[in-house]
């Protein structure tokens, strides 16, 4: 691939792309003007960018990168309820092409705290800038909300700078480790949840998460990280979403996720359950082994099965035809397993991506079920805010003809760089027959992926 930057030349055919769909722009819809440019690595493209919003999104198994600056809408409120409205007259004037990034946190409810302030609580950006590529041919467009002045557009377009070479120095290493909670406090943690889930009460299933927050003498850098965790994390979705900074460097929420929450095409709504879990194995015979004892494994297919019953119960009411893999296979990942189920369906007239998001997040395979009573427990025993981990994070918009589509993933597997300090987030179903040291074991395997990029495997792992 090459690194060849959208210098000053580079930019004239996106000049003149905007300067032609300007003569015909009614200023009521969103403007789109885009143009080839030079391919280069999507993330080096944004890294070199300056501005808010800076976000970047390659889909699972996608060739398509997509990285983004600035802000040409915003939309955002406290809950899914609370934009929906500007959320569906911004998607009404969107065209073909065109995409909003979509992020929300885990529990609007909780009471967030203040590293995750930056982010919002529900956030969904028109980008102002947008770089395409999938590592062949490339373009970019530039946004107008309906109503802007041309010249924010035009200046945008000048205000773009050349791709950085993707950075090759090595990460540094963290000097100090904090989990929260501490082992002892997990297994007190785990003690109260088996303990309501197995009395008589309605609690069947909760996801109990951890944080690692790891201490580095320098400022982590969110673009080299995630580009080693495209690289360690096929079979997944990656994003990076930065927020804030006016007086200090911006924060990011990185995410290596191999959970789809839902993707949209037209009609044709897809999600799956992904719940239970095996590492991998280095010899084919153990591999092999721990494949079996995943599908085999009674307590994993329970706790699968909640988010299969939740998956089929929300979707129910939106769709005219939904149907699922009947029996779970295995999701094999780089150094893990799931179980897996994949779900597809037609959405009824007048359904659309929100009602989805609103339907589905949060599945049991981060919530729990039944779904308020196990966020009640989350807020309680954990001992953080999980702010965007296992929230929704993706994009909705419009596909090349024009139709409503949408892709949005689960963020678990993820992380939060601010400054020099990166916090990493993970969880795991307990059910009756869970047990605290192997739940401990499992996020610890889980966390592993960020931890290896980092050179921290045996620190991690131990
Ligand atoms: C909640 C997480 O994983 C979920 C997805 C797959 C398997 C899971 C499990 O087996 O516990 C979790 O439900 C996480 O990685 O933070």
């Amino acid at each position: 691939m090459s690194n060849t930057a959208p210098t000053p030349l580079a930019l004239s055919p996106l000049r003149r792309a905007l300067a032609d769909a300007l003569r015909s722009w009614d200023g009521r819809s969103v403007l789109r003007a885009e143009a080839p440019a030079p391919p280069a690595d999507a993330l080096g493209w944004l890294e070199a960018q300056a501005g808010p919003h800076r976000a970047y999104w390659r889909g699972r198994g996608e060739a398509e990168a997509r990285a983004s600056v600035g802000a040409a809408a915003v939309v955002e409120g406290l809950t899914l309820e609370a934009v929906a409205a500007p959320l569906g007259r911004l998607l009404g004037a969107l065209p073909a092409h065109a995409r909003l990034t979509a992020t929300a946190r885990f529990d609007a409810r909780a009471e967030g705290g203040a590293e995750w302030a930056p982010f919002g609580a529900v956030r969904f950006v028109l980008p102002r800038v947008e770089y395409r590529t999938d590592g062949r041919a490339a373009s970019v467009a530039v946004h107008l909300a309906p109503g802007e002045a041309p010249d924010a557009a035009r200046a945008a377009v000048e205000a773009l700078r050349p791709s950085a070479a993707p950075a090759t120095a090595e990460l540094p290493l963290p000097f100090m480790r904090r989990d929260d909670p501490d082992r002892a406090d997990w297994g007190r943690m785990l003690r109260w949840a088996l303990g309501a889930l197995s009395s008589a009460g309605p609690l069947q299933k909760v996801v109990l998460a951890r944080r690692a927050r790891f201490s580095f003498e320098e400022a982590v850098d969110p673009f080299a990280l995630l580009r080693r965790l495209e690289a360690a994390t096929p079979r997944c979705f990656h994003a990076l979403v930065e927020a804030g900074g006016a007086d200090r460097a911006p924060a990011a929420f990185l995410t290596a996720t191999p959970e789809r929450l839902f993707r949209l095409d037209g009609r044709t709504v897809e999600t799956e359950a992904v719940a239970g879990t095996r590492p991998r194995a280095a010899s084919d015979a153990d591999d092999d082994r721990l494949r079996d004892e995943l599908m085999g494994s009674e307590k994993d297919r329970r706790e699968h099965g909640y988010v299969r019953e939740r998956i089929a119960a929300a979707l129910a009411p939106l769709t005219v035809s939904l149907d699922d893999d009947g029996d779970a296979s295995a999701m094999t990942l780089a150094r893990g397993r799931h179980l897996y189920t994949g779900f597809r369906g037609t959405l009824a007239d007048g359904v659309g991506a929100l009602d989805v998001l609103r339907a589905l997040h949060p599945t049991p395979a981060v919530g729990g079920t039944p779904t308020p009573l196990a966020l009640d427990a989350i807020d309680r025993l954990e001992p953080f805010d999980r702010g965007l981990y296992a929230g929704p994070v993706g994009w909705v918009g419009r596909d090349g003809a024009g139709r409503e589509a949408a892709e949005v993933a689960v963020g678990i597997r993820s992380g939060l760089v601010e400054g020099r300090t990166l916090s990493l987030y993970s969880g795991a179903g307990i059910v009756v027959g869970s047990d605290p040291a192997a739940e401990w074991a499992e996020i610890e395997h889980k966390i592993g992926d960020f931890a290896r990029v980092l050179g921290l495997t045996d620190r991690a792992e131990s």
